[in-house]
């Protein structure tokens, strides 16, 4: 965890407490962190639960891998300190997000089991919901959409994940996702039962 480094800053409380938020929406906030390997189908998934979700009324909000390295972690590389920095933030982003009754959706690799616990510990219990989106290596590299395997194999990336760097596979995921056997709506629809079913959707 990053300590802090300024001295002299106070903690103020917000006038609007969380719970008033909360209500305003209609129900509880939360994270849903999904994790995986590049392809494995984290971004796809995470949209389409977004959209059920919106459908339904709820208030979601999604943060993206690639998006956020284009914007708020575009100094950051993919060196394990870059990684873990570049989660760190995600999760005091996704923090202030579900404090205020938003459902927050991720889609990062985050590789490393540490940096994901931390975001854990970041939240109120039961808040972080840690969905672990499955692909073999071999699903990944078929789909390659991005072409980014293929450079890895050969040599052009260094550092890939999955290929000459680590993925730490969840060993606590609140919901697995079988990628290689099942179909992204199926995927999606079981992210939200699981919601219904932790009462996520309600107050
Ligand atoms: N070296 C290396 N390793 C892994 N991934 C790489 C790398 N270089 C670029 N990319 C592209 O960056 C996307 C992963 O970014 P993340 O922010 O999710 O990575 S991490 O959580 O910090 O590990 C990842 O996108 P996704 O395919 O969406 O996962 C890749 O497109
Ligand atoms: N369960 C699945 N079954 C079939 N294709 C999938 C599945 N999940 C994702 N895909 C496809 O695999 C590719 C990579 O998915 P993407 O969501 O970009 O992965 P990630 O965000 O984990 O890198 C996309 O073309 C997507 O349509």
């Amino acid at each position: 965890m990053a300590e802090q480094v300024a001295t002299n800053v106070h903690w103020h409380d917000h006038s609007v407490t969380s719970e008033e938020r909360k209500r305003l929406k209609g129900h509880k906030g939360c994270v849903l962190w999904f994790t995986g390997l590049s392809g494995a189908g984290k971004s796809t998934i995470a949209n389409t639960v977004d959209h059920k979700l919106h459908a339904l009324g709820k208030h979601t909000y999604l943060l993206d891998g690639d998006n956020i390295r284009h914007g708020l972690n575009k100094n950051l590389g993919f060196s394990a300190e870059d990684r873990a920095e570049n989660i760190r933030r995600i999760g005091e982003v996704a923090k202030l997000f579900a404090d205020c009754g938003v459902i927050t959706l991720t889609a990062f690799i985050s590789p490393y089991r540490v940096d994901r616990d931390n975001v854990r510990a970041l939240l109120p219990e039961g808040e972080f919901v840690e969905i672990y989106v499955k692909a073999s290596l071999e699903t990944c590299e078929d789909r390659d959409p991005k072409g980014l395997y293929k450079k890895a194999r050969a040599g052009e990336i260094k550092g890939f994940t999955g290929i000459d760097d680590p993925y730490e596979e969840p060993e606590n995921a609140e919901l697995i996702l079988d990628s290689d056997g099942k179909g992204i709506d199926e995927l999606a629809d079981e992210v939200v039962a699981h919601l219904n079913q932790k009462g996520f959707l309600s107050l």
